[in-house]
Parts: structure tokens; sequence; C-alpha cells
């Protein structure tokens, strides 16, 4: 697959309200057959009336789509670049008939989602499927695949790591754990991610054992680390992956651990979670409990990450996910 093969890249998002109107609407569209209890929608739609009731998803998007189109006018690549949403607008579909109007026939699309799951790939793909099906002369689109191994997102994950370990108190720098954190999903949607099985958890492993390593190297220190969860949904009787970021700084603190810096790994940019989850409700823990915690940046719009998307999409579509990749398993 070459660069020429494609007429266009596509961002494709999980959107977010823009106002306090949209709040309401915007959770319904994504809880819609998903179960959610009512309590925790009134509860998450506080999380957005409390920054006004905008999320911060869709300028960082937009921040994207431009770190996109400077690196690709930069390496002499001529490729619109859309953008749709599964949850607000633009809306996905809007796009593809946007898309189809412009005559686009074949069009390379970036989820902003770099692990495997249900949630995180294959609704994306069903997101599509579902678009293109509802659009007469909708362009083929083929996704990039979950690309958290990817060294351009590594490389940022690790060098603003390395920046939150020295905003610690230098006397606490040294002995600082790294509390890796990502999206908590049913322990069942785990089971089910990847093409074996396990794959959520599995990736997310892997690159905060990579990324707890880097900074060992650039730091000349090795510290603790490990994964903890944010944003627990759902009812209370279905098991969701754990520990929950918040237990787990209570159980360090009274284990006599002094700083953490939390590493939202699992999001791509400041997301409601990262800036609700993490920088209020995680940070307003830490502090009771009497630890020194910083948080570390997302990849967002770091130009190796910018340059490893475009990377990706040019070349790497043709590497689909298998069929299975993701779905419900039938259970033994
Ligand atoms: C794995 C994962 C990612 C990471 C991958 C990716 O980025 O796609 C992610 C991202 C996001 N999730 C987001 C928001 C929400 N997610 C919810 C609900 C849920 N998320 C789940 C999983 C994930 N979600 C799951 C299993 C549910 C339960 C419902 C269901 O089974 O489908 C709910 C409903 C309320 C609640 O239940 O919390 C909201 C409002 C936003 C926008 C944030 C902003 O505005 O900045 C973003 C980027
Ligand atoms: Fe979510």
């Amino acid at each position: 697959m070459t660069a020429q093969s494609y007429d266009a890249l596509l961002l494709l998002s999980f959107g977010g309200p823009e106002g306090p109107e949209d709040v309401v609407p915007f959770l319904e569209n994504v809880t819609r057959g998903r179960g959610i209890p009512r309590e925790r929608l009134a509860e998450v739609g506080q999380h957005y009336f409390l920054f006004g009731g905008k999320s911060p998803i869709n300028d960082q998007n937009q921040a994207l789509i431009a770190a996109l189109e400077t690196d690709l006018a930069a390496a002499g690549i001529d490729l619109p670049v859309y953008w749709g949403n599964r949850n607000w607008a633009p809306y996905l579909v809007d796009t593809v008939r946007q898309m189809a109007a412009d005559g686009r026939r074949r069009v390379a699309c970036i989820a902003t989602s770099a692990y495997s799951s249900w949630s995180s790939c294959r609704q994306y793909l069903d997101n599509i499927e579902a678009a293109v099906a509802e659009v007469p002369g909708a362009p083929q689109i083929d996704k990039v695949r979950w690309f958290a191994f990817h060294p351009g997102f590594v490389a940022a994950v690790v060098d603003r790591t390395v920046e939150a370990i020295e905003e610690l108190p230098a006397e606490l720098r040294d002995d600082a754990r790294l509390l890796f954190v990502t999206h908590s999903i049913p322990t069942a949607m785990n089971d089910e991610s990847g093409p074996d099985g396990g794959a959520y958890l599995a990736q997310h492993l892997e690159v905060a054992a990579v990324v707890a390593e880097w900074v060992a190297l650039a730091t000349g220190r090795d510290r603790a680390h490990e994964l903890v969860f944010c944003s627990r949904s759902g009812s209370p009787h279905t098991p969701w992956l754990e520990p929950d970021v918040n237990d787990r700084l209570e159980e360090l603190a009274a284990d006599g651990v002094g700083a953490v810096v939390l590493i939202p790994v699992g999001f791509v940019s400041d997301h409601m979670e990262v800036v609700y989850d993490l920088d209020t409700e995680a940070m307003a823990t830490a502090a009771k409990v009497g630890i020194e915690a910083r948080r570390a940046g997302t990849a967002g719009v770091d130009p190796r990450f910018v340059a490893a998307l475009r990377e990706l999409a040019l070349t790497r579509p043709i590497e689909a996910c298998p069929a299975h990749c993701c779905l419900p398993r039938t259970k033994a």
C-alpha cells in the first residue's frame, strides 16, 4: 500500500459536548443500549458541567488535524484530512457523505484510540461499516489497527513522564512510583479483546514496561511501576478491570510511598477522563492521603506521534484486524 493509493485521511474519534445543552444528548448517544445506570450518567454529567459543559476532546482533535496537515505538507504529501466522530458532531456519517460528494474513493482512517478491545477498536470498525452502508457512493475506508507499540507513541509518553518526574520535589524523585493509568473496561470485554483474548490488558502492560525501562535509561534510575485504572462505569455487579487509581493511591500511602507520577497511557490526548478523573479526582485523593503526585502529559501533538500516525495511515491499514478480533466469543 502506497501513499498514492489513498485520496484522503480521516480522523475518527469519540466526540464530546460543546456546551451545557449538549451534555445530556451526548451521554444518551454514548450509552444507548449499553445498560449504564442512571446514577452513573448523572455523575459523569457533573464532570462535564464542572468544565462548562464542554469536553476538551474536540479542540484536541482539531489541533491534531492541524498538526497532521503540517506534517503531511512537510513530507510532501498532498492529502486532505477529514474528521468524524462516533457520538457528536461532526458525525461520522455526515463526514462520509461529504467525502463521497468530494469524490473520495479510498480513505485511510486513524481512530484516536491506541489499543485493542470492542470499545477502543471494534466499535469504530462497526461505526465505519454502518456509515458506509448508509451513504450511496461512500469511499472504501481502511482503519489503522491498534498502534500503542509504535515507537513514535512510546517516545512521546517517555518524554512526558521524564518531565513529570522533574516537576516533583527533588528529594522525592528517585523513589517516585510510576502509575500508568488507563480506562477500565469490563473484564469480559478484556477477555474478548484481540484475536486471542486479553489483548487490552496485555498491550497496556507491555507499553508500561517499555516506557518504564526507557524512563530508567533516561533518568539513570529504576523506579517501580504498575498499571491502574480510571473511569469505571457500568453496574457495580459487573466486574471491571482493577485496581482503581484512587484505591491504589490509598494503599500506596499506607505502604509509605511518598510520590507518584500518573501516566495516562490509555489516552492519546487530555480527554475528560484525564482532566476530571486524574487531574481533579485522583489528585484530590493523593493530597488527602499525603502523596505528592504529578501527571504526565499525553502524546497529544508531539511531532513524533503525529509522524507515527501519518506513517501508519499511509502504509499500514492493509494489516487489518482478523475478522473475529475484539468480538464477543461464544462462552465455553
Ligand atoms: C476503552 C475506552 C476508551 C479509550 C479508547 C477510546 O478513546 O476510544 C474510552 C474513551 C472515551 N470515553 C469517553 C466518554 C465516555 N465513555 C463512557 C462509557 C464507557 N467507556 C468505555 C470504554 C472506553 N472509553 C466503556 C466500556 C464504557 C461503558 C459503556 C459501554 O459499554 O460502551 C461514557 C458514558 C458514561 C460512563 O459510563 O462513564 C462516556 C461519557 C470519551 C470522551 C471523553 C471526553 O469527552 O473528553 C472517550 C475518549
Ligand atoms: Fe469511555
